[in-house]
């Protein structure tokens, strides 16, 4: 035991030497053979000055980074998410909507996404001393420090519910919490005990971490807040949304242009809530808010608080690829265009077959493009759960048939593989400006005629090298077509050969 107290003794005053650095003169007095550093013993209470640590400097060659320390521990739920611990420092490099792109600095570095509520500035950490906690009354101090992962001598300052302007002390000391009022002098001074008062309140605590048996327990270290809820804000007052115009209509319901908060420019998919079962969509709301790519549609809010279900993408002001390539606009693009528009597409499903996820309509009508000829691929996730259903009960008949590989439309065997038929598909709609593809032919024709062997002829504005990728994406054994990143850099070179002969 009394080896115990020596080193409780040696951490405690490694602790408040480092924490109260101001205070020198007085801990010396208190104690004049200062203890050496020893890291172990400082606990919660870590002071280094983490931006002037070499190791922890921001990105170079990202000049807007930022460093920030984490509220909460939060656990990557996927590859694209970090683990961070509390306290832990991070440095920011993109901010995207309710979460930022982080690398993480203490520890093993690694780089992800977390979400932005937990985590604080470190420029303004100081500021928001970690045993502050604004607005909670006493029986919240209560329920908090009782809860894990606080523990015998947690604390907490607080606002005190009785004097305005005044705080009180909240300590646990073991199972129970006390609470001492923190009174303060006309002065400004504050004190527990009259006669005893300290001009903030960083001195009052430094004392009574001292002097802890006035308090009747140790003040070990601030209390742990509870993390908030994650991405609890994707879902949003219905409110916050205004209609514009009508982009279309799909199976589900309708596309409309509209505004969030009168200012961001979004699409906003109005569908009926029958068409759904409320645990499927919170199922694949979790599952759409973890795909980021820029080749995707990004969700940026949900509305499933009543009906109808509103769910709100980015825009794209040209529509869907469909109807774009058959406009003015889209028949005046040149080959060079139309490859760019195939490498976009194979960039975005090469990302989802990172994911492993089927996207299962991959056609031109489900690809919708921006300005500056930006194509996203849409209807993955939260439309495919829906059309789940009605392809299962329905039989075949609302399989896109012409678009489907022939182990789909025979024995509804979807993989990736049957996506890079789609994407064969696609290519022919790309290089024909919109064609439908098998025009003339009924969908029970085309799958007999898939069956023995028939293919698409070659478009004639079509390459002979786009050509002999589409046919290696209809090869009739799925595991001989080309994966995604294979038919991205192939793509991606042509247009680089084609790009670098005009120039
Ligand atoms: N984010 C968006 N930005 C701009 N236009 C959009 C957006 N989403 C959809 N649209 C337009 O609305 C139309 C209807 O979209 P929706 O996703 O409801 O149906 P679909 O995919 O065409 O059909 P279905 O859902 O039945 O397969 C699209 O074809 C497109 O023109």
């Amino acid at each position: 035991p009394g080896v115990e107290a020596a080193s409780f003794g040696a951490g405690m005053e490694q602790l408040v030497r480092k924490r109260f650095s101001f205070f020198t003169s007085f801990w010396n007095k208190l104690w004049p053979n200062p203890v050496s550093a020893d890291s172990s013993s400082l606990g919660y209470f870590d002071p280094d000055p983490v931006a002037l640590r070499p190791d922890l400097e921001p990105v170079p060659d990202s000049p807007s980074a930022s460093l920030f320390s984490a509220l909460y521990d939060f656990r990557a739920r996927s590859a694209e998410e970090l683990s961070v611990s509390r306290g832990d420092k991070v440095c920011v490099l993109k901010e995207e909507g309710d979460y930022v792109l982080a690398k993480r600095l203490s520890g093993e570095p690694a780089l992800g996404y977390i979400p932005a509520s937990y985590i604080v500035k470190i420029s303004e950490e100081t500021s928001h001393q970690p045993w502050y906690f604004s607005g909670v009354s006493r029986n919240e101090a209560q329920y908090l420090l009782l809860s894990p992962p606080n523990q015998h001598g947690s604390f907490l300052i607080r606002d005190s519910e009785s004097n305005r302007g005044e705080y009180s002390l909240s300590v646990r000391n073991h199972a129970k919490v006390s609470h001492f009022r923190i009174c303060k002098e006309p002065d400004g001074g504050m004190y527990i005990q009259k006669g005893q008062a300290f001009p903030n309140m960083q001195e009052l605590l430094t004392f009574y971490t001292v002097n802890w048996k006035v308090v009747q327990c140790p003040l070990l270290q601030p209390c742990i807040p509870k993390a908030p809820p994650v991405r609890d804000s994707w879902e949003r007052p219905r409110s916050e949304f205004i209609l514009g115009r009508k982009l279309g209509e799909g199976y589900f319901g309708e596309v409309w242009e509209g505004l969030w908060k009168n200012m961001v420019p979004v699409a906003i998919k109005v569908i009926k809530q029958a068409d759904m079962k409320a645990e499927d969509f919170t199922k694949e709301i979790q599952n759409l808010k973890r795909l980021k790519h820029e080749r995707l549609i990004q969700l940026h809010a949900v509305c499933s608080v009543g009906e109808p279900l509103y769910i709100v993408t980015e825009l794209m002001r040209k529509g869907n690829l469909q109807s774009y390539l058959s406009s003015l606009e889209g028949k005046a693009l040149r080959t060079l265009h139309l490859i760019s528009i195939a490498c976009q597409v194979a960039d975005g499903m090469t990302y989802l077959e990172e994911q492993h996820i089927v996207h299962r309509d991959l056609a031109a009508r489900n690809i919708l493009v921006g300005d500056n000829l930006t194509c996203k691929i849409a209807d993955f996730g939260l439309a495919r759960l829906l059309k789940d259903d009605i392809y299962s009960t329905s039989g075949s008949t609302k399989i896109p048939v012409k678009w489907t590989a022939p182990e789909v439309a025979n024995y509804h065997t979807y993989s990736l593989k049957s996506d890079v038929w789609s994407y064969g598909i696609l290519l022919y709609e790309v290089f024909t400006y919109g064609q439908t593809p098998y025009e003339g032919m009924t969908n029970q024709e085309t799958i007999q005629q898939i069956s023995m062997g028939y293919r698409l002829p070659r478009p004639s504005t079509c390459p002979p090298e786009i050509y002999c990728i589409m046919l290696e994406c209809w090869k009739g054994n799925a595991e001989e077509r080309p994966a995604f990143i294979v038919l991205r850099e192939k793509l991606c070179s042509l247009y680089r050969r084609l790009h670098s002969s005009l120039s």
